[in-house]
């Protein structure tokens, strides 16, 4: 490795290293062993005077300086077309101070600007001068070119610095510099596009090994990075100096051209999906990044195992769901595995349309009750822990005689200040609320307003863990409170795939496409805009922060459609923290709220064991009633294992923490740091499989409620 001397800069550019650059100076500076003796670049000097000389200007000339003197008034006409290293201003040039403000505007740092004079300069006169950013002075008859020379070296290496960083953004390989301080001072183009860093968030931050192990693998590399390290030093040697890390390309003997002609085929392969804008341009969305990466890496490691690899990644991020997971993904032949994938993600084709669905029949308006509700002490008691992973809302749903939603809200939005951010009146938000939890069904054994106060009180309390309150903005903490409270309306106890089966009406609406999930808050929404109802709990809020507030509601909501698990729980694994741009701000909060919803919607397996065992049973108990008409009318049966006759509950409740509910809570409970909620799933889990083997069908005739 050779080792180049370099000086230490402390600007942001990084330092050039002196063998890089020809030495300025006459001859004798010449140094041995460069690569080739060319001309060194030229001492330029301009003496702006209305007519003097020196020693001064003799010393400079036998030191191979060219001198050229101009006039006060020719001076920035010449600067227009020259640079020199070097600006003598005579002393007695009439107002200085004016003209040495106008030459450095014109020349910045590129040159050294020295006033020459033939007398001792005022202090006064210096303060002046410094104004203007000279502050060299030099006697007409000093023979003392020392500090010129010193800094005129300098100037010329800095000269070349707009050409080096033109050439560094110009080559393949990321490129970091850290000052001797271990401090980064520069990354290139190359960096920023390889790491997908921004380069003002880079320069300035510390060194960090962490960082560019982090940074997506190198291409070829069997590493997770394959940074090499130019450690420079000045001439002394034992000094630190910087560091220049380096991401090189593998080199495999291919010219540029050769590479991607070599990876044709890959070409070929990556069929890249652009989306093509208005102007016909293309406008490549992020997965084709992924796949360009991945074509220079499978180019590099053309032949080698890595390559098919490369291709198998490629194939897959090139199929239209890559998030939906194949089902090979898990267990093979794990039957309830499959059928959990087949009634919730692949959902069944639609099979023949027969008479009326149960939907239909279940659809009956509620009225409102009474606008306030008595809050009897058992219900001041049930709500007291509401705060705790431990709260009972199967106790609140008893005494309130199935106003679990409601009561809890009323707390939970009080506690939150919902109705201050939306500067909603408490009455309309208590209206508001009633008429949400009257449009549940509570002839469903699940899907019913309780449901909805268990995801409400989760996701309140998963709002409250320190490190998600660090992330989330305040405005999407109340939507996701509002989103809890909405996302599972008017559900009529079955699943998407029954609706597509039978061609519901709400299935066509909304192009079978999460079709509960866009009912539940477009009827919300309905409810809620709809003058004659009074219970417009947004009201009061300006039409943006309607508009925003709007948009999350209905996101969050959409979030909980099981069938885009996967793609949620990528989108928030993915997630690039350290990124504190405002703009990334919202959007990780979003995605953080996305996941916490998802997390609250599913999150029974991991209640205590009471709690946990009792909604298992009352889901497969939907399941259960689903299951028995799809047979009584003949359409395809999405979940064949939820059949009364025959189905074991607890393999149930662990093909549904195997398939969904494990990894969804081990990203979020170390994100959010509650690791007493995933112990709790576990054991919940475990105690699910120790049950399996003595479960007969019989059991499912007593299936608690
Ligand atoms: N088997 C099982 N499925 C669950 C459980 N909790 C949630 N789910 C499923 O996860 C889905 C989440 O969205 P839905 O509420 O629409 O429907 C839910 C059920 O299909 C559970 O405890 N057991």
């Amino acid at each position: 490795m050779p080792w180049c001397c370099i000086g230490s800069s402390s600007s942001s550019t990084p330092p050039i290293s002196a063998d890089a650059l020809l030495p300025l100076g006459n001859q004798e500076n010449t140094q041995p062993g460069l690569p080739h003796q060319a001309k060194t670049p030229a001492k330029t000097a301009i003496l702006v005077t209305t007519g003097g000389d020196g020693l001064f200007i003799d010393r400079l000339r036998s030191t191979n300086w060219t001198v050229d003197s101009v006039s006060p008034s020719s001076v920035e006409a010449l600067l227009a077309r020259s640079r020199p290293l070097l600006i003598l201003l005579d002393s007695r040039t009439e107002d200085l101070p004016a003209l040495a403000k106008s030459i450095r505007s014109m020349v910045e740092d590129e040159s050294l600007l020295t006033v020459i004079s033939d007398r001792s300069i005022s202090e006064k006169r210096r303060r002046s001068l410094a104004k203007a950013n000279i502050v060299h002075f030099v006697s007409w008859n000093s023979r003392d070119t020392s500090l010129i020379e010193y800094v005129a070296r300098l100037n010329a290496r800095l000269r070349i610095l707009p050409a080096l960083y033109t050439a560094l953004d110009e080559v393949d390989e990321a490129i970091e510099v850290c000052d001797d301080s271990h401090t980064v001072a520069y990354v290139n183009s190359a960096y920023e596009r390889l790491t997908g860093c921004v380069r003002s968030q880079v320069i300035g931050q510390p060194d960090s090994e962490i960082r560019r192990k982090s940074l997506p693998s190198s291409f070829g590399g069997r590493r997770n990075c394959d940074w090499s390290c130019l450690r420079v030093s000045t001439a002394n040697a034992s000094f630190s100096g910087h560091c220049v890390y380096l991401r090189r390309r593998v080199s495999d003997g291919f010219s540029n051209h050769d590479q991607h002609f070599a990876g044709g085929q890959m070409h070929r392969d990556l069929s890249l999906k652009s989306i093509r804008s208005q102007g016909g341009g293309l406008v490549d969305a992020p997965i084709s990044e992924v796949l360009s990466l991945l074509r220079e890496a499978s180019v590099l490691c053309e032949g080698g195992d890595a390559a098919k690899y490369i291709k198998d990644a490629v194939r897959l991020l090139s199929s239209q769901e890559i998030y939906a997971p194949s089902i090979t993904r898990f267990r093979d032949g794990d039957r309830i595995a499959t059928q959990y994938y087949d009634g919730l993600i692949r959902l069944q084709q639609p099979g023949r349309q027969r008479k009326r669905s149960v939907v239909d029949a279940y659809r009956d308006k509620r009225s409102c009750s009474d606008a306030r509700r008595r809050v009897s002490g058992e219900v001041r008691q049930a709500l007291e822990n509401e705060h705790l992973w431990s709260f009972d809302v199967l106790q609140l749903e008893r005494v309130s005689e199935h106003h679990a939603l409601s009561q809890l809200a009323l707390k939970l939005f009080g506690r939150w200040k919902v109705c201050e951010m939306l500067q909603c009146p408490e009455d309309t938000m208590t209206r508001w609320l009633l008429s949400i939890e009257a449009h549940y069904h509570p002839v469903n054994a699940y899907h019913n307003a309780s449901h909805a106060a268990d995801v409400l009180q989760a996701t309140s309390f998963f709002l409250d863990a320190p490190s998600v309150a660090t992330y989330v903005v305040e405005s999407h903490a109340a939507a996701s409170l509002i989103a809890a409270t909405i996302h599972d309306l008017d559900h009529p106890g079955r699943g998407n795939a029954f609706l597509i089966n039978t061609r519901q009406s709400l299935s066509i609406l909304y192009n079978d496409l999460s079709v509960l999930e866009n009912h539940h808050v477009a009827l919300a929404f309905q409810l809620t805009l709809q003058a004659s109802n009074n219970i417009n709990i947004l009201a009061n809020l300006p039409r943006e922060e309607f508009a925003a507030m709007r948009s999350c509601i209905v996101e969050m909501v959409l979030a909980t459609d099981i069938r885009r698990h996967f793609e949620y729980l990528a989108k928030f694994n993915q997630m690039e923290l350290t990124d504190e741009r405002e703009s990334e701000r919202e959007a990780h909060s979003i995605t953080i709220c996305n996941m916490l919803l998802k997390c609250a919607d599913i999150s029974n397996p991991a209640r205590e064991w009471g709690l946990c065992e009792r909604w298992a049973h009352r889901i497969v108990q939907e399941y259960f009633e689903q299951t028995r008409e799809e047979k009584e009318k003949a359409l395809p049966v999405t979940m064949a294992f939820f059949d009364r006759e025959t189905c074991n509950v607890p393999l149930t409740q662990v093909g549904f923490v195997d398939m969904f509910a494990r990894e969804a809570f081990s990203c979020w409970t170390q994100f959010a740091r509650l690791p007493h909620v995933l112990k709790q799933l576990e054991s919940n889990y475990e105690r699910w499989r120790s049950m399996a083997d003595a479960w007969t069908p019989a059991h499912n005739n007593s299936l608690l409620s």
